[in-house]
C-alpha cells in the first residue's frame, strides 16, 4: 500500500509540537498583575517554593535587623560571674578578640606591634531615663567609632613611611661605584644606619631573619671588644625562625650588629701607597663592600698620624697590647673578602717595616737562636685550597703593591702532589727554583727566587701565597711526606721474578723558615678546615707557633667540644675568609677558636643579589642534547639582545667522567669548550693558562718601583697567571674561535675570580649539598655584575621529587 505523505509543514514523526501556552486560555479581562499572581505565586505547585524563599529573605533580613542592634555589644552586661547569660560570641568575634589589632611585619616574622588606644568614650549623655531608643543611638554610634578605627588601621598598615619610619618597608635602591645594593631600614629591627649603602632589600629580610645579626660583629666571651657597637646587641631581640638550611650552615644567633662602618677606603685611612693601589685596581669611585667595611674597621691598624705613606713612629696599638687578633671574615661569593683580609695585613707588615728598630727583621721567641738562614723568610703567609686560587691571589696581591713595595711569592709551582714522582716540566721548575736559591746566601737567595731582579733591587719575600701540602713541602723538605714502601709483597719484580728495592728517596732540604711569620690568612676557611684538610693546615699553624718559640700543646685528656672548649692561642694573626660556615667549621671555631670573632655581611649565606636563578628541565632523552640546546639559547638571547659577544658559559658537573663525556659531546656538535678535571694534564702546567679568557684579567702588572726609582721584573714565570699567552691544549669543538664553554667539578667553584664575561653558570648535576651550590653558582654575578645560575633538574615524573626539593632549598638562598 502507498504511503501517505505528509501534510506541507508539519514536522517529523516525533516531533510533539509547542506545548499550549497558558496565555491561551486566559480570561481576556483579567489583569497582568492577577495573572501573574496567579500563575507564579499562588499556583500549587509553586506556592510551597515560593514560602521557603520568602521565609529566607525574612529569616536573612531579620538577621541583619538583630545584628545592627545587638550584634556589637551583649544586651545585657555581664560580669565574670556571670558568664552563663553571656550571649555566644560568634566564631569571627572571638578571633577578632584573640587577634592583636594591629600587626607589622618585620624581619620575616610578625612582631607585634602595641595595640591601638581604647576607643574614645562614647558621648556624655544626660543621666535622662534609659529608653530604648538610647541604646540604639549608643551601639549605632559605637559602631561608627569601630569603623572608623578599622579603616584608619587598614590606612596605616598601607601607608609610605614617614619620616620616623624611614625606610619601613621600602627599598631603596642606591648606586654605589659598582656595588648597586638596594636598601631598607626598619625601626623594628637593628640595623646599620639608613645612610650605610649596603643595605638588604625587605624581601631578603623577610627570607632571612636569622641573618640580620649575623651583620656585624661576635666575639664570644669579649663584650669590650665591640664597645663601639655597644647597646646595639639585638640578640635578645632575635626572632627563632625555622631555617630549612640550619643542617648545613651555622646560623648562629651570637652576633651583634653594627653601627658607623666606613663607606669610604679612606676612612679610617689606608697608606696612602695602598689606598692609591685599590683604587687603581677597584676604579677611582669604588667604596668599600660590606664586609671590607667590616675589616676596614675592626681589622685594619691605623697608621699612626705621622705615617701617610712615610714613616710611622709607632707600633699599632693591638702589637702593643700583645693581643694577636684571630678574625673570621664570612661574606656571599664575590664580595671582595680577598682586598677585606689584604689590606690588613699588608698595611700592617709596611707598618712595621717602617717602624724604627724595624721589628719585621726580629726573629720572635725563645728558640730563636740564629738558625741556617733559608731562602724564603715570609712574614705572612696566605693558605689556599687550589693551585690556581693561589695563583690568582698572589696576581692580585701583588697588584695592591705597587705602593708599597712589598714582596709576594707564590708558592704553587705544579699542580701536584709533593711526592718525588713529577712531570718534566714540574722538575724543571723545581730545579731552576732551587738553582736561583742556591746562588745567592741569605735574604738575597730569595730574592732571587723571584726572578732576574738585580741586586740592588733585591728585598726579601714578604708574602708567600701556596697550597697547604705546597708550603709544607717547602717547610719541611720536598717529599716530606713520601711513604718508602718497606713491605717487600709491594715492591716490583725484574723478568727474572726477583724483587726490585725500591731506591731510597732523601727528603729535600726545608727552603721557608717561619720564624718571621706574623700573619696567617686561611682563605676558603671551610675547606682548608675541613675534616679532610685539617690536618695539613693545623701542621702548618703549629710549626709556625713552633717556630716562633711557643709551642702549642693540645690536651690529651678530653675531647674538646663547644661546651668544653681548648683554645688555641697562635702567636700571630689569624684571618679566616670564607663565604660559608658549614657547621663543622662552626663547631671547630667554637672548640679551638672561641675568642676569635666574626665579621659576617648581611647578605652570608645567600646568592648575590645580582645572580638570577632559573631552573631548566630535562626532556626525558639525551642530557647532553638538552645542555647543548640550552647553550644555544643563550648564544641565541645573546643575539637578539644585540650583544656582538657570545656570552661564556660555565658547566659544572659532579664527575670527572662526566666533564669528558660532555666535552666530547659538545666538541663533536661544534660547541668549543674546556674540559677541565682534577687530574688533567693542563693543570700539571704550573701557570693558570688552562682558564685564559675565563679568569678575571686585569692589567697586566706594571714592574715595581723599587726604592731609588729603578724598575724590576716582579714576575716569576710560574707565579704569572695572567699572562696573554693562549691556553694550548684544550679540548675545542670549533678551532675557528676561542672557547666559550668551560665544564669542571666543583675543583674550580671555591674563590676564582671569574671573567664578568661569565654571564651564565650550568649545574647540571645535582650538587653534594648547598654550601657545594652556593659556591658553584657564586662564580657568576660577582663584584656586582649581572649573572644568571641555570639549574637542571627532572621537573615530571619519577625522581621530580629531589629536583623540587632542591629548587625549595636554592630559593631558600636566593637574596
Ligand atoms: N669594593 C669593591 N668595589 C668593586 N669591586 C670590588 C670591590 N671589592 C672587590 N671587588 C672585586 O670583586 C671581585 C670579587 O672579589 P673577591 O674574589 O675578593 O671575592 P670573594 O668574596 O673572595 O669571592 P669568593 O667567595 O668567591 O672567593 C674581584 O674582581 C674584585 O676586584
Amino acid at each position: 500500500m502507498a504511503r501517505r505523505s505528509a501534510p506541507p509543514g508539519s514536522g517529523p514523526a516525533y516531533y510533539s509540537g509547542a506545548p499550549m501556552r497558558r496565555g491561551a486560555l486566559r480570561d481576556p479581562n483579567e489583569s497582568g498583575f492577577s495573572a501573574f499572581m496567579r500563575e507564579e505565586i499562588w499556583a500549587p505547585e509553586k506556592l510551597p517554593g515560593n514560602l521557603s524563599i520568602l521565609t529566607g529573605v525574612a529569616v536573612f533580613f531579620g538577621g541583619i535587623a538583630a545584628m545592627r542592634t545587638n550584634g556589637s555589644r551583649p544586651s545585657k552586661p555581664f560580669s565574670k560571674g556571670n558568664s552563663a547569660n553571656a550571649p555566644s560570641p560568634s566564631r569571627k568575634r572571638l578571633v577578632k578578640d584573640l587577634t592583636p589589632r594591629s600587626r607589622t611585619k618585620s624581619a620575616g616574622k610578625l612582631v607585634v606591634a602595641p595595640p591601638p588606644p581604647p576607643p574614645p568614650p562614647p558621648p556624655v549623655r544626660d543621666q535622662a531615663p534609659h529608653t530604648g531608643a538610647e541604646d540604639k543611638l549608643k551601639s549605632h554610634a559605637e559602631h561608627k567609632v569601630r569603623v572608623r578605627q578599622a579603616i584608619e588601621r587598614k590606612r596605616s598598615r598601607n601607608a609610605k613611611p614617614t619620616e620616623t619610619n624611614r625606610g619601613g618597608w621600602h627599598a631603596k635602591e642606591r648606586s654605589l661605584g659598582g656595588y648597586k645594593q638596594k636598601s631598607v631600614a626598619s625601626p623594628a629591627i637593628d640595623i646599620p644606619d639608613f645612610d650605610q649603602p649596603w643595605r638588604t632589600t625587605k624581601d631578603q629580610l623577610h627570607k632571612r631573619s636569622y641573618r640580620d645579626d649575623t651583620f656585624g660583629i661576635k666575639k664570644d666571651g669579649d663584650s669590650t671588644r665591640g664597645s663601639d657597637v655597644a647597646g646595639d646587641t639585638n640578640a635578645s631581640r632575635k626572632p627563632h625562625v625555622y631555617n630549612p638550611l640550619s643542617d648545613e650552615f651555622d646560623v648562629s644567633a651570637k652576633s651583634e650588629s653594627t653601627r658607623n662602618l666606613p663607606t669610604e677606603f679612606t676612612s679610617p685611612p689606608l697608606m696612602e701607597g695602598l689606598l692609591t693601589s685599590v683604587l687603581d685596581v677597584l676604579g677611582p669611585h669604588a667604596r668599600p663592600t660590606p664586609i671590607q667595611a667590616l675589616s676596614l674597621k675592626h681589622v685594619v691598624n691605623q697608621p699612626p698620624s705621622s705615617v701617610s705613606g712615610g714613616v710611622a713612629s709607632t707600633r699599632p696599638s693591638d702589637e702593643d697590647s700583645g693581643q694577636w687578633k684571630q678574625y673570621l671574615l664570612a661574606s656571599e661569593t664575590g664580595s671582595g673578602k680577598s682586598i677585606a683580609y689584604l689590606l690588613p695585613m699588608l698595611q700592617d707588615l709596611k707598618l712595621s717595616e717602617l717602624r724604627p728598630n724595624t721589628a719585621c727583621t726580629e726573629e720572635v721567641g725563645s728558640n730563636s737562636r740564629p738558625k741556617k738562614k733559608l731562602p724564603l723568610n715570609p712574614r705572612a703567609l696566605v693558605l689556599a685550597p687550589t693551585h690556581e686560587l693561589a695563583r690568582q691571589l698572589s696576581s692580585f696581591s701583588k697588584a695592591l703593591l705597587h705602593g708599597i713595595k712589598l714582596r709576594v711569592f707564590c708558592a704553587s709551582q705544579a699542580n701536584l702532589p709533593s711526592t718525588p714522582k713529577r712531570s718534566a716540566t714540574a722538575s724543571k721548575m723545581a730545579k731552576e727554583f732551587e738553582a736561583l736559591v742556591s746562588t745567592d746566601a741569605d735574604d738575597d737567595a730569595a730574592s732571587s727566587a723571584l726572578g732576574p731582579l738585580s741586586k740592588k733591587a733585591a728585598r726579601p719575600v714578604d708574602v708567600v701565597v701556596g697550597t697547604s701540602s705546597k708550603i709544607l713541602s717547602l717547610i719541611k723538605g720536598r717529599g716530606w711526606d713520601y711513604e718508602q714502601p718497606n713491605i717487600e709483597d709491594t715492591w716490583d719484580k725484574d723478568e727474572h721474578g726477583r724483587t726490585i728495592k725500591p731506591r731510597t728517596f732523601t727528603v729535600g732540604e726545608p727552603q721557608m723558615g717561619l720564624e718571621r711569620v706574623e700573619w696567617v690568612v686561611v682563605d676558603e676557611a671551610d675547606v682548608l678546615f675541613d675534616p679532610d684538610f685539617q690536618d695539613q693546615t693545623k701542621l702548618i699553624l703549629s710549626a709556625i707557633s713552633e717556630a716562633r718559640g711557643q709551642p702549642i700543646e693540645e690536651s690529651s685528656n678530653v675531647k674538646p667540644e663547644p661546651s668544653s672548649p681548648s683554645p688555641i692561642n697562635y702567636p700571630f694573626n689569624l684571618l679566616l675568609s670564607t663565604a660559608t660556615i658549614p657547621s663543622a667549621l662552626a663547631w671547630y671555631l667554637d672548640t679551638y677558636h672561641p675568642a676569635l670573632t666574626r665579621l659576617a655581611s648581611p647578605n652570608l649565606h645567600h646568592l648575590p643579589s645580582t645572580l638570577k636563578t632559573e631552573y631548566s628541565s630535562w626532556t626525558g632523552g639525551n642530557r647532553n642534547a638538552d645542555i647543548e640546546r640550552r647553550l644555544r639559547r643563550v648564544w641565541m638571547e645573546d643575539a637578539l639582545k644585540g650583544n656582538d659577544k657570545k656570552s661564556k658559559v660555565l658547566i659544572f658537573c659532579n664527575k670527572n667522567t662526566k666533564v669528558e663525556d660532555l666535552g666530547r659531546y659538545l666538541k663533536e656538535k661544534g660547541v668549543a669548550n674546556v674540559a677541565l678535571t682534577s687530574s688533567g694534564d693542563m693543570r700539571k702546567r704550573g701557570s693558570n693558562h688552562h682558564l685564559d679568557g675565563f679568569l678575571r684579567e686585569r692589567e697586566r702588572e706594571r714592574p715595581a718601583v723599587v726604592s731609588d726609582g729603578e724598575e724590576a721584573s716582579l714576575d716569576p714565570a710560574p707565579t704569572s697567571g695572567l699572562d696573554s699567552e693562549k691556553a694550548t691544549g684544550v679540548s675545542s669543538g670549533d678551532v675557528s674561535e676561542d672557547p666559550h664553554v668551560m665544564i669542571t667539578t666543583s675543583l674550580l667553584s671555591r674563590g676564582l675570580d671569574f671573567s664578568p664575561e661569565i654571564k651564565h653558570v650550568f649545574i647540571v648535576d645535582e650538587p653534594r649539598n648547598m654550601v657545594d651550590f652556593l659556591h658553584r653558582a657564586g662564580r657568576s654575578g660577582r663584584a656586582g655584575e649581572q649573572g644568571k645560575v641555570i639549574v637542571f633538574g627532572k621537573t615530571k615524573g619519577r625522581g621530580s621529587s629531589k629536583a623540587k626539593d632542591m629548587r625549595k632549598r636554592v630559593g631558600a638562598l636566593v637574596a
